[in-house]
């Protein structure tokens, strides 16, 4: 009699990884080479922003006091005592009637407290000196740049698990942190298993295909922001496989293999646990496609046994992988972002099981619409081309119609939610 699987709901499985999830270490690495990957400690603002008070503008730095008497009729006028661009360290303090020549992003000199821009000044010469009227009154402040006006010193500006984006380069390399405290990348192992499987390389044999799961796992591991390491493919042969497990489990955080966890006569991954003592958290949940995901645990390491549909290969991994690798990544919010969507067609199957359908979004008319990426089947790989949202059709609904309005994980999205 074959074995029978008790399912459990698709929360609880999530639940139970979790509870065997931990933090990974983190690792010093240069600015250069920091994109994408995740902060191990939060950026603090090393000094405030802008470190002085400075121009906006191409204009003449004053005192706004001395423009009291400025209008349309009246030209007020200033000597100009002195010439900055960026960079450069104004000395003079400006004193009643006199104006410094100043460029957008030069420190304002003592003494002034606002810029007039260019193109409200006239410039002239006399007697050998350089002049420049306003005929307008400027106002205390205006014009500068203060200060600390954007950032003070010692904010806590952004938070560990932060993935690195252009904009947070940007302000590491604004408080010189040309060595960055990194969350180190989890080493993810992944074996293929099936006798059917021909390398990429190869001529299409009678019974035999490709194995486009190892590829599309590793794709998957990447952009969860794991490193993957590829050992390979392995026959559904018992000892062979068993010492292969067991040699890699000495080289990687997390093991994923694929293929051979139902209960088939070559599914070979249920003895390959049992001999390896590990324990199985769950191998049947209540979910379409992967129902036979199986997750064991072995000492500190999660073994992640993904169906050999690459649907369900792909789903397994979103949902139960992936929150593993975000979470030790430092990513405080590990999960699948879920938002709602509309759905732009109908889908009539009745779902025993909460369904996970490989969907991609559109963004129409100011509304996010969601549509099938393709066949709807574990053993299908073409949808999987377009997919980036998964819908979630919980189990015990009897289809949906065009217009329901529907759950859906981004898998595309690097956020992510702190809850599943
Ligand atoms: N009697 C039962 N049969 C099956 C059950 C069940 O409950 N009772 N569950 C079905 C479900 S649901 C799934 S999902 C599959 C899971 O199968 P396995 O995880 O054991 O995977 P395999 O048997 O090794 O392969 C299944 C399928 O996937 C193809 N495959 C495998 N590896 C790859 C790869 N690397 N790249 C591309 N395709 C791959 C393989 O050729 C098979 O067609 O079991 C059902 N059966
Ligand atoms: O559990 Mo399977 O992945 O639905 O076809
Ligand atoms: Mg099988």
């Amino acid at each position: 009699m074959v074995e029978r699987r008790k399912p459990i709901p698709v929360i609880d499985a999530v639940t139970n990884v979790m509870k065997h999830s931990k933090l990974g270490e983190s690792e010093i690495i240069s600015i250069d080479d920091c994109d994408n990957r995740r902060l191990a400690e939060a950026i603090v603002a090393k000094h405030p922003v802008p470190p002085f008070d400075k121009s906006p503008y191409d204009g003449f730095a004053l005192r706004s006091i001395d423009t009291k008497q400025g209008a349309i009729d009246h030209p007020v006028e200033f000597e100009v005592v002195e010439h900055i661009g960026a960079g450069q360290i104004p000395m003079k303090t400006l004193k009643k009637g006199q104006a410094t020549r100043i460029m957008t992003g030069a420190k304002i000199p003592d003494g002034a407290d606002c810029v007039a821009m260019f193109e409200v000044c006239k410039v002239y010469e006399k007697n050998g000196k350089n002049y420049m009227s306003i005929k307008r009154k400027m106002k205390e402040g205006q014009n500068i740049v203060s200060k600390a006006s954007e950032v003070a010193e010692e904010e806590v500006l952004i938070e560990a698990g932060t993935l690195i984006n252009p904009g947070v380069k940007a302000l590491l390399a604004t408080f010189g942190y040309n060595n960055v405290c990194v969350a180190k990348k989890p080493v993810v192992g992944i074996i293929a298993t099936g006798t059917e499987l021909l390398d990429v390389e190869d001529e299409l044999q009678p019974g035999k295909i490709r194995n486009s799961n190892a590829y599309m796992i590793m794709s998957q591991i990447k952009r969860a922001g794991g490193e993957c390491i590829y050992f390979g493919k392995l026959a559904d042969e018992f000892a062979s496989s068993y010492d292969t497990i067991l040699h890699v489990l000495g080289k990687v955080d997390i093991l994923i293999t694929t293929g051979g966890v139902s209960v088939g006569d070559f599914d070979l991954m249920p003895a390959i646990y049992e001999k390896l003592g590990a324990e199985v958290l769950f191998n049947k949940i209540a979910m379409r496609p992967g129902s036979v995901t199986t997750v064991a645990v072995r000492g500190n390491q999660l073994l992640f046994g993904l169906s050999g549909n690459p649907s369900a290969c792909y789903v397994g991994f979103e949902l139960f992988t992936r929150p593993i690798i975000q979470h030790y990544l430092f990513n405080k919010q590990p999960f699948l972002k879920r938002i709602k969507a509309t759905l732009q067609e109908d889908f009539p199957k009745p779902n025993p099981f909460t369904r996970f359908v490989r969907s991609y979004l559109t963004y129409e008319g100011g509304n996010i619409g969601v549509k099938l990426a393709g066949i709807d089947k574990s053993n299908v790989v073409t949808s999987l081309a377009h997919t980036n949202a998964l819908m979630v059709l919980p189990g015990g609904t009897r289809g949906y119609q065009r217009g329901a309005v529907v759950e859906v994980l981004l898998v595309e999205d690097m956020d992510g939610q702190a809850t599943f």
